[in-house]
């Protein structure tokens, strides 16, 4: 299993180009199955989570292929896949695929939409808390389909009719209950009205896809969308949305090394609550033409205090990073999770290079440690791994991250963006 050795110390100095978004692409990608024509997509990440969608999606009869480079394109700043679903082969998705990837549940709606019925495996609790689909379930309920859970997965059949346009309200934002809604409602006969929608600029980026694809949706953004539904959607071609979260990852490991680092191609608007926060931090954040630069010189980190909630907040994907910042805080921060109820499996792990964090109920209180030093460490999710590459650019001495495939399903060329800017990051293959 690959590790990443760390030596900390560094500043990070120099341009990082930011990929497309992980938590876009991946609905983007499952929206090729409502239509039998082809949809292109841009800026893919090259990422585990979107190679284990494609063979997901395989499963269900659609075809990839990697279309050729733009121009600008590189290595590292993601690829071009054309999908097509010319016919659905098999509406059932089983349990050894979704339970390797949550997001994979969402291949729920577009099944019931087009074919009429589809069986999918209940996703795994992980790391980061239960995950529940009820909301999902109450949305395919609304438009008309009858759903049964049997044997771990669930039945979801539209009547012979098809799905039919309702009212949507979620009782909670959600993120994925809110992909569910979109996709099913947009071949369903008649209007959906989706209230307490979240707003998050995935759910955007997925809209405006499938507005390309021929359906009609306005107001995603808010939080009441509504869409017609249309009888048919088409092909298209969609360039995936700038990673939000890989952009305050960076933001943050430069505010912890110091240093002065350009964020290719980041947009302010997609993360303005972290960047306020790490403005209040003592970290410099400028929107440039070319995307966003970060610099912290010569001024300690100030601890601030943080709620995670649903966009416009502060996000629960960066709230591990941001407590590996607040470690080397002058004073105490608190930071509240409010999305996922066990999100802090980060804390024992950057205890190991010295971080003094308690935790009480949903909140962690961090006090700032002049040093850290470097440790062995493994984590059990994607942001946490990365809370802990950012520690050990800072920790005295050498770090080895465990897991890596965490980071890999996250995270498109981390250590050559990293050691690029001056970071001593090296990956070891196959090692244990
Ligand atoms: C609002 C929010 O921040 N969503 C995050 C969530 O999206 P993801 O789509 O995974 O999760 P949701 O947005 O659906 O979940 C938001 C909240 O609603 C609850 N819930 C969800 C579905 C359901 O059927 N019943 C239910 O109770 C969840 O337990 C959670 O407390 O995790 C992703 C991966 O970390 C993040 O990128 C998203 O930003
Ligand atoms: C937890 C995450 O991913 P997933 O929802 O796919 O588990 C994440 O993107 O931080």
């Amino acid at each position: 299993m690959d590790r990443i050795r760390i030596t900390g110390g560094s500043e990070l100095n120099g341009v990082i180009p930011i990929s497309g978004a992980k938590n876009a692409a991946l609905p983007l990608m499952i929206a090729s199955l409502l239509t039998d024509e082809t949809l292109e997509l841009h800026n893919v990440p090259r990422l585990a989570d979107v190679q284990q969608l494609l063979r997901i999606l395989s499963n269900h009869g659609v075809d990839h292929g990697i279309a050729g480079k733009r121009p600008g394109q590189t290595a590292e700043t993601g690829q071009s896949i054309r999908l097509r679903a010319r016919s659905v082969i098999d509406t059932t998705a089983p349990y050894e695929l979704v339970s390797k990837m949550r997001a994979s549940f969402w291949v729920l709606a577009p099944l019931v939409a087009r074919m009429g019925s589809a069986r999918v495996s209940l996703p795994g609790g992980c790391a980061i808390g239960t995950r529940p689909v009820d909301l999902l379930l109450m949305v395919m309920e609304k438009l008309g389909a009858k759903v049964d859970i049997e044997g771990g997965y669930v039945l979801a059949r539209a009547p012979t009719s098809g799905l039919k346009g309702a009212e949507i309200n979620f009782s909670k934002v959600t993120v994925g209950g809110t992909h569910t809604a979109l996709m099913a409602a947009a071949l369903a006969d008649g209007t959906t009205v989706i209230d307490n929608a979240a707003r998050e600029p995935e759910v955007v980026d997925l809209a405006e896809c499938l507005n390309a694809m021929g359906a009609k949706i306005a107001g995603a953004g808010q939080s009441r969308i509504v869409v017609e539904g249309v009888a048919k959607l088409g092909g298209a071609s969609h360039t995936v949305l700038p990673d939000r979260i890989e952009t305050g990852t960076y933001a943050m490991a430069v505010a912890m090394t110091g240093g002065d680092v350009l964020l290719e191609g980041a947009r302010p608007v997609l993360l303005q609550s972290a960047l306020d926060v790490l403005g209040q931090s003592g970290t410099e954040v400028t929107a440039t033409n070319e995307g966003i630069r970060v610099r912290r010189n010569g001024h300690g980190i100030a601890a601030v205090d943080v709620t995670t909630e649903p966009f416009p907040g502060f996000p629960t994907d960066l709230q591990a990073q941001l407590m590996a910042l607040m470690t080397r805080g002058k004073g105490t921060s608190r930071i509240r999770e409010t999305i996922f109820e066990n999100r802090f499996m980060h804390v024992q792990e950057l205890a190991r290079l010295g971080a003094r964090i308690r935790l009480d109920g949903d909140i962690a209180f961090v006090d700032g440690v002049s040093k850290l030093t470097g440790a062995p460490v493994m984590a059990t999710d994607l942001r946490a791994s990365v809370s802990l590459v950012i520690a050990a650019l800072a920790a005295e001495g050498e770090t080895t991250v465990n897991r890596v495939y965490h980071l890999d399903r996250g995270f498109e060329a981390l250590e050559a963006k990293l050691g690029r800017c001056g970071a001593q990051i090296e990956r070891l293959s196959g090692e244990h």
